[in-house]
């Protein structure tokens, strides 16, 4: 038994520190020792304390302040900081010694999406935590009110995807603010949308009116194949005020790891090799 880590990921303000917070409350309510490290440099506030805070490494106000960055290279910047730094990490987080058996963390990441679908910035992160004996799952989160759209919907299923093909680690997909949707989607629907196939797109679109053009209807198609044939996305409805709703999301993130246990992450040689 060694280290154990959620990493929570997804676009901006699609609920990672609010599900971070809720997370720290139900585990600390059934006696469970739990650490959060916040990893979002820009981070202004949030509803846990943080056991480590990489802004006593790096701020996205300093770096813009000093370097004259904006919002999104400014982030970039700290990120490539931090993994430039990542004995800060083995220090902070006390790395180097003994593990404790029961030692849970959760990291809450920014949302800057690039991060996890362009930069292979959270893979170094990822691939040193793991060398340094942590075994670890992504929970990927997207705002269950995407459902409403299905080319917004399956831009996230792509990100996801892309995410979980980036980082190399068990990869759980959860629709947040669930509460948002009560009494406004029925079962049936939703279902759906939680094991997401092709036809589900180009329903939606011909509902709409929306592939006026057979040269956009043929692009979508191939794209929302990707997904499906594969059944690469799935996803887990969250809704932070239901306990039985958190409790799934653990289970289904010991699922992902357990099956994970035997997949090695590669390791990227160099970044030629990584741009090819
Ligand atoms: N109704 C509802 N609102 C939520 C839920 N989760 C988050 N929110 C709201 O959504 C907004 C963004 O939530 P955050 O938890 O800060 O999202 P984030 O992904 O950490 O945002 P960034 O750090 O900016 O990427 C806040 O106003 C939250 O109060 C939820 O489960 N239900």
């Amino acid at each position: 038994m060694g280290r154990k880590a959620q990493l929570v990921v997804g676009p901006a303000g699609s609920g990672k520190s609010t599900y971070c917070s809720t997370l720290v409350q139900h585990l600390e309510a059934a006696n469970r020792k739990v650490k959060v490290l916040n990893l979002d440099p820009a981070a202004e506030h949030f509803d846990y304390d943080a056991t480590a805070d990489i802004r006593d490494l790096v701020t996205l106000a300093d770096v813009a302040e000093e370097l004259h960055y904006g919002p999104n290279g400014g982030l970039v910047y700290c990120m490539e900081y931090l993994a430039e730094n990542l004995d800060w990490l083995d220090d902070t987080l006390a790395l180097d010694e003994v593990a404790d058996p029961d030692d849970y963390w959760i990291i809450d990441c920014p949302g800057q999406i690039e991060l996890y679908t362009h930069f292979p910035i959270m893979r170094t992160v990822v691939q040193h935590l793991t060398r340094k004996g942590f075994t670890m799952c992504a929970v990927y989160c997207v705002e269950a009110t995407f459902i409403s759209d299905a080319f917004k919907f399956f831009s996230g299923c792509l990100t996801a995807m892309s995410a979980m093909i980036q980082l190399e680690i068990p990869h759980v997909n959860v629709l947040t603010k669930m509460d948002l949707l009560k009494g406004n989607v029925s079962e049936s629907r939703l279902e759906r949308f939680l094991w997401p196939d092709a036809s589900l797109m180009s329903e939606w679109a011909e509902g709409e009116g929306k592939w006026a053009s057979p040269k956009w209807k043929g692009l979508n198609h191939a794209v929302t194949q990707l997904i499906d044939s594969y059944s690469m996305v799935s996803y887990l409805p969250l809704d932070i005020t239901d306990e039985d709703s958190i409790d799934a999301v653990l289970l289904q993130i010991d699922h992902a790891v357990q099956y994970g246990e035997d997949l090695e992450p590669t390791e990227i040689e160099d970044k030629e090799d990584y741009d090819e």
